[in-house]
């Protein structure tokens, strides 16, 4: 049988969905409103897998929330997206530059990062799995 722990976090940043070598017109009919400025509070559900150990645990909540706010909530929260991450900021390529942050980063603590799903409205979310 395998074991999964969750927990989930949230921050708060900005963006504009627009494609850097586009005109205004493409971007404006690719994204409409989302290729201006705004704002979401996001929320990322982090998924790890590993066996269960002496302590009973995984790997301790406390720790997996430790290495999402280093790797992600500290980088990212109260920022411009697209000023850090070269891609067209959408959920779907947030979700694989963070995946590559956390992926080692649990390794190194014996776990294996097997789902990461980010919410950018209450109900929109993109969900990537190993
Ligand atoms: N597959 C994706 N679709 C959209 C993304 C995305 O990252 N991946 N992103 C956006 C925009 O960022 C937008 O801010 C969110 O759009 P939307 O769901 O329309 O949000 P609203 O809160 O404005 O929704 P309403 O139902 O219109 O109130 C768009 N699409
Ligand atoms: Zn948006």
């Amino acid at each position: 049988m395998k074991v999964y722990a969750t927990i989930d976090m949230n921050f708060e940043a900005a963006h504009k969905l627009v494609a850097k070598d586009k005109a205004d017109e493409v971007n404006l009919n690719w994204y409409g409103k989302c290729s201006n400025l705004h704002g979401h509070n996001y929320k990322i559900f982090v998924t790890v897998q590993g066996d269960i150990q002496e302590n009973g645990m995984i790997l301790n909540f406390v720790k997996i929330k430790d290495v999402v706010r280093e790797k992600i909530i500290k980088v990212y929260d109260h920022v411009m997206i697209n000023d850090l991450i070269d891609e067209i900021p959408t959920a779907e390529n947030m979700c694989l530059v963070f995946w590559k942050l956390l992926d080692d980063a649990f390794l190194d603590l014996n776990v294996s990062l097997y789902e990461l799903k980010l919410y950018e409205t209450e109900n929109s979310c993109v969900t990537l799995r190993r």
